[in-house]
């Protein structure tokens, strides 16, 4: 071929582009069925607008979502095909048991867990899947499970007390948080907490790793390439990637370990007696895939330890700088539980109304996930906040908006237990776990969790806040879970009983 037809080519080729852009920019931008919602431009253009929120400039999208409102009003079109709204009915609705709203896969693929009850897009699939593993996150099953969860936040509370320096709450509560869901998945107790500093290697990887869920979700032509990356260009980015091998190398192990113990019918019961949920699953259904066990394991091992530790931090940062509530709550705690070897169970805790008011103020200012959870508008279009949506639409809205809510919270960033005492109705706008089809599935675990470890570390230990400022917990990076910008949540145990 000669230069001169290399050329013609290659103008051709280019020209050809240009004109498919200025296309896809006019119907985008004045002939799509959203054009007529407000939002930036460029957003209508490209999903490199949200791209760089969350990629580049590192877990901003939540925030710069709230700009965006303060700029258009209730409902922005963030993206070629979304809405974003900022109306707190407009979450019941979207997230309402009978929706026709389905999980947007463009959004849930970068987890890498299709094949788990989280992954599955499927409505049918997803709630088959539910179905099933429900039987090891009932009420039922988490009472049969409390020994062991109370067993971790013993063993928690002996480190803590037993250590002169402060400790880092950040990593003490993960290394609990994942003893417990590790040990009831696998049946083989990782011990975290016998880690130095509570460093356990599987949190600091699964710490390293998380940033990089943005860069697979909008770049993922980059993962394969990484490892090719001159250091100094991809340095980072290869860290990320060895961590997030590392996080899943862990868990085939331990399904491995599953599999050969299914084999040979070693129906192991280390569990003081309670069989482990992939020991179970592989019983009742011998030719569940490897690929399946370890998608449903890798998401169950995330989504079962951070938000838990992370209701956690927040939640004893507030009381433990509330003198009046941090004594309110020790007194209703001894009054329930007289004498130093009380054992305070699950159930006599859920009595205890102001616990469970700090409780659940701590979700509200957690907030559980606070991406805003995408969702896919069904065949017939939907009707929200007065507007016709077109079938196909995603729309989305973050727990964060709810829970920061001044009608309904008034002084959102204030920690203030009472007001779920004041009104009942408020618990239906509690939505860290969601709600709805896709709610969480570990809610019963969760709350069995958090009343331990606030009731009994609370009855049991005196603690004291150690360098630590409203400050550390004013502000977070979004990486589906809030990481705080701040200082690591540091305690100190001052006396024990
Ligand atoms: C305070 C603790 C927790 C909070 C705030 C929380 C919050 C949530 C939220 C908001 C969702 C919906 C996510 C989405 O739609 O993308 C979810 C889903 C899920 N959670 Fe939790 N979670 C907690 C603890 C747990 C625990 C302990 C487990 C159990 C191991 C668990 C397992 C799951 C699973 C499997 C799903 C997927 C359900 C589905 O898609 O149908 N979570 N969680």
């Amino acid at each position: 071929m000669t230069l001169g037809a290399t050329w013609s080519i290659c103008a051709y080729s280019l020209a050809f582009l240009s004109l498919w852009l200025v296309l896809v920019f006019i119907r985008r931008a004045y002939l799509h069925p959203l054009s007529c919602f407000p939002g930036p431009r460029l957003a209508a253009w490209t999903p490199l607008y949200k791209a760089y929120y969350e990629a580049i400039k590192g877990g901003q999208w939540v925030h710069h979502v709230d700009k965006l409102h303060e700029a258009y009003g209730d409902v922005v079109r963030v993206g070629p095909n979304e809405l974003h709204f900022n109306d707190y009915r407009v979450y019941h609705k979207i997230f309402s048991i009978s929706g026709q709203f389905t999980k947007d896969p463009s959004f849930y693929s970068c987890f890498g867990v299709g094949m788990s009850t989280f992954g599955l897009m499927d409505p049918e699939q997803a709630r088959l899947s539910r179905e099933l593993m429900s039987t090891y996150f009932s009420r039922r099953a988490v009472l049969q499970l409390e020994s062991v969860i109370q067993s971790k936040v013993d063993k928690l509370i002996q480190l803590l007390s037993s250590r002169e320096n402060p400790s880092d709450m950040f990593y003490a509560f993960r290394c609990a948080t994942m003893d417990i869901i590790t040990t009831y998945c696998f049946q083989s107790p990782l011990g975290c907490l016998d880690s130095d500093n509570f460093k356990a290697p599987l949190l600091t990887d699964i710490q390293t790793a998380v940033s990089l869920l943005w860069t697979m979700k909008s770049f993922p032509w980059i993962i394969p390439v990484i490892p090719f990356l001159p250091t100094y260009l991809g340095g980072r980015l290869q860290e990320q990637c060895q961590a997030f091998l590392n996080v899943q190398s862990f868990v085939n192990t331990a399904i491995s370990v599953v599999q050969q113990n299914a084999a040979l019918q070693d129906t192991r019961k280390v569990l003081q007696g309670i069989a482990g949920v992939f020991d179970c699953l592989l019983e009742r259904f011998p030719s569940l895939g490897a690929a399946r066990l370890f998608h449903e394991g890798l998401s169950l091992i995330q989504a079962g330890s951070d938000p838990v530790a992370n209701t956690c931090i927040v939640g004893f940062f507030h009381v433990l700088r509330n003198p009046s509530i941090h004594s309110r709550l020790k007194k209703e705690l001894q009054a329930a539980f007289p004498g130093p070897n009380a054992k305070p169970g699950w159930t006599e805790l859920e009595r205890i109304p102001y616990l469970t008011a700090i409780l659940k103020e701590s979700l509200r200012m957690s907030h559980g996930f606070v991406s805003p959870l995408p969702r896919v508008v069904g065949p017939l279009g939907a009707e929200l906040a007065g507007h016709q949506i077109p079938p196909k639409t995603i729309v989305s809205i973050s727990a964060v908006s709810v829970h920061n809510h001044r009608d309904l919270f008034p002084e959102p960033h204030r920690f203030r237990p009472e007001r779920w005492l004041e009104s009942k109705d408020l618990s239906q706008h509690l939505v860290a776990f969601s709600k709805g089809p896709r709610m969480c599935l570990g809610l019963n675990m969760a709350w069995a969790e958090l009343y331990a470890f606030f009731g009994t570390m609370f009855l049991k230990l005196d603690m004291v806040l150690v360098d630590a400022s409203p400050d550390d917990y004013a502000d977070f990076h979004d990486y589906f879970i809030p990481i705080h910008t701040g200082k690591n949540l540091h305690i100190q145990v001052t006396q024990s009983s």
